[in-house]
Parts: structure tokens; sequence; C-alpha cells
């Protein structure tokens, strides 16, 4: 197994401000990875410092084995496509296309203009004169047919319509299982994106809280409903998330995977389950560490 990235102790200050704090992680080779958190979490720092475009304050960092500033042989294997990509004014998406052509080893020139078709982009007009979606769509065409080894999207898709989001999601897993790469991912959108991830890395507050494969993430969490004095029975000495209740009902979301008789054990109480979404088991991880940090200050 080849790890693409070594990120050990990784730390960015800006000032007082503590924008990613001793994280530590690797990302390994031909896996798609979500890098998952709330707003100014610290994704978008983390991925700037592996693509070389800010530096760490200290730790220690290795994209593709080497340190990555200024080296060319790690940034050749390289694309980030962000949300706020900013071009030249005068230039139109075809002068995009040739421009990431003439940039990436990889670059596939047909599968790039089948994308444009797919994404019904205008290949002559200006960049300023497109919409806020379509803008979108260049950097996604950019980043796909890049077949770059390293392949991060931060947010890519501002403004897309939820038909040009899925063709995204279905050419990304179609095209990884051709050529894989590793790709990360960032996103607010987790449920729609959660198909895809195979494995999650979620920071909070400039830490790494969860670090997991996404198929054992899936079954970490579930709801279990019911009369409310049966789901505190069973739910006592567990972990739980998060308890709600109306009237004499109550659903508590539990954490840790329930055994054979457990199920059982519920069942019989006249319990119900239903699984946890991916985002709602972060919304509820990354609230919990919010709460436990607010009473530790
Ligand atoms: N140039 C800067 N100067 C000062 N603080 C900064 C700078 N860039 C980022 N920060 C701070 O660092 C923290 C992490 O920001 P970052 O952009 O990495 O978050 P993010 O997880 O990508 O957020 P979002 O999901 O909103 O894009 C935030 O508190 C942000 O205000």
């Amino acid at each position: 197994m080849t790890n693409i990235v070594e990120v050990k102790g990784l730390t960015k200050s800006y000032g007082q401000v503590t924008a990613v704090d001793h994280v530590s992680f690797t990302i390994e080779a031909n896996k798609i990875y979500g890098l998952l958190g709330r707003n100014g979490a610290g994704k978008t720092t983390i991925m700037h410092m592996i693509s070389s475009q800010q530096f760490a304050t200290s730790g220690e960092l290795k994209v593709f084995g080497e340190e990555p500033y200024e080296n060319s042989r790690v940034l050749n294997q390289i694309c980030f496509i962000k949300e706020s990509q900013k071009y030249p004014d005068s230039f139109r998406v075809i002068d995009v296309i040739e421009v990431a052509r003439s940039l990436f080893p990889n670059w596939d020139h047909t599968y790039a203009h089948a994308l444009i078709e797919d994404f019904r982009l205008p290949l002559k007009r200006k960049i300023k004169k497109l919409s806020r979606g379509m803008l979108s769509s260049v950097g996604i065409v950019v980043g796909l047919a890049s077949r770059a080894p390293l392949t991060i999207f931060d947010e890519p898709y501002l403004g897309l319509d939820a038909v040009a989001r899925i063709l995204f999601y279905d050419r990304l897993l179609e095209d990884y299982a051709e050529f894989p790469r590793t790709v990360i991912l960032s996103t607010h959108l987790i449920d729609e994106v959660s198909r895809l991830l195979e494995h999650v890395l979620v920071i909070d507050n400039g830490k790494l809280i969860m670090n997991e494969d996404a198929d054992a993430l899936r079954g970490r969490a579930c709801t279990v409903s019911g009369l409310a004095t049966a789901v505190d029975s069973f739910t006592r000495g567990k972990e739980l998330l998060e308890r709600t209740a109306i009237g004499a009902a109550a659903t508590a979301t539990l954490l840790g995977a329930l055994s054979d008789r457990d199920r059982k054990e519920a069942e019989a109480m006249g319990l119900e389950f239903a699984p946890v979404s991916m985002q709602q088991l972060i919304v509820h991880l990354t609230r919990t560490s919010i709460r436990g940090k607010g009473t530790e200050e």
C-alpha cells in the first residue's frame, strides 16, 4: 500500500488563529477521500498545504514521498480544483481547456471534450460571461480530464444544479473505476457524496476528529425508537449521541455497533431501528465535540 500524502503534527497558525492544529493522517493511493467538517474547520488550509499553496507553521508533510514546496515532481501530479477559481479576463472555455492540456501530463483531451458536451459548456464563450454553475462545471471538467494522480476538489460545485452534480458524481465514479487515482473531495453535501467516499476525514476546529473507513462509519450508529421507557431502558449503559422525545415516544441515536443479542432484545421491547446517514452522524459528532469544548472553556 502506497501513501500519497503523509501528514504528521501539521499546524497552521494565522496570528492568534490556529486554523490547523497538530493534524496527523495518511492518504493512500487510489482511494476517494472525503475531507469534511463545518465552515472554518480548516479543510481548505489543509488542502492548500498539501498542494503547496501555503506553508505549514510546523509539522511534517510529504506528498508522493517528498516535500511539496516548489517541487515540480510533486506538483505535476496534483490537480487542485476550487470553487472560486480565477481566470484571466480574456479567457474563453476553450482557453482554459488548452492551458489545462499543457499542464497535466495525464490529460485526456477527447474525454475533456466529451465532458464539455455533457455539461453543455459553450467552448467559445468568455469565462467571465458564464453562469455560476457553468463556471463550476469548467473546474469539474479540468479536474476529471486531468487524471492527475492526486486530484483535489474543494467544494467544486457552487451554483451547480442537482442534475449537473449527479453527472459529476457519476462521471467521477466511472472514470475512477477505469483510471484509479487518489481523490480528495471536500464538501458540505455529505449525503450526496457518501456513496463515492471510501475513507472519511473529519476536521473540527482545526483538529482531526475522525479518520475512518467509510464502510465502518456507515455501521457506526443507528437510531432506535419506540416507547420512551423502553428506549431509555435499552439505551442505558450504551453510548448515546442524542435523545429526542415527543409525548410518550422517544428516539435515541446510539454510537457503536449493536450485537444480535441487543437487536433481539430491542425487538422484544417493540423498538424499531433505522440507519443514521453519514451526514447525520458527522453533524452529531461535530456538535458533540463543540459542546465538549464549550464545557471545558
Ligand atoms: N489568510 C488567513 N488569515 C487569517 N485567518 C485565516 C486565513 N485563512 C483562513 N483563516 C482561518 O482559518 C480557519 C480555517 O479556515 P479554512 O478556510 O481552512 O476552513 P474550511 O474548513 O475550508 O471552511 P469552509 O468550509 O467554510 O470553506 C478559519 O477560522 C479561517 O477564518
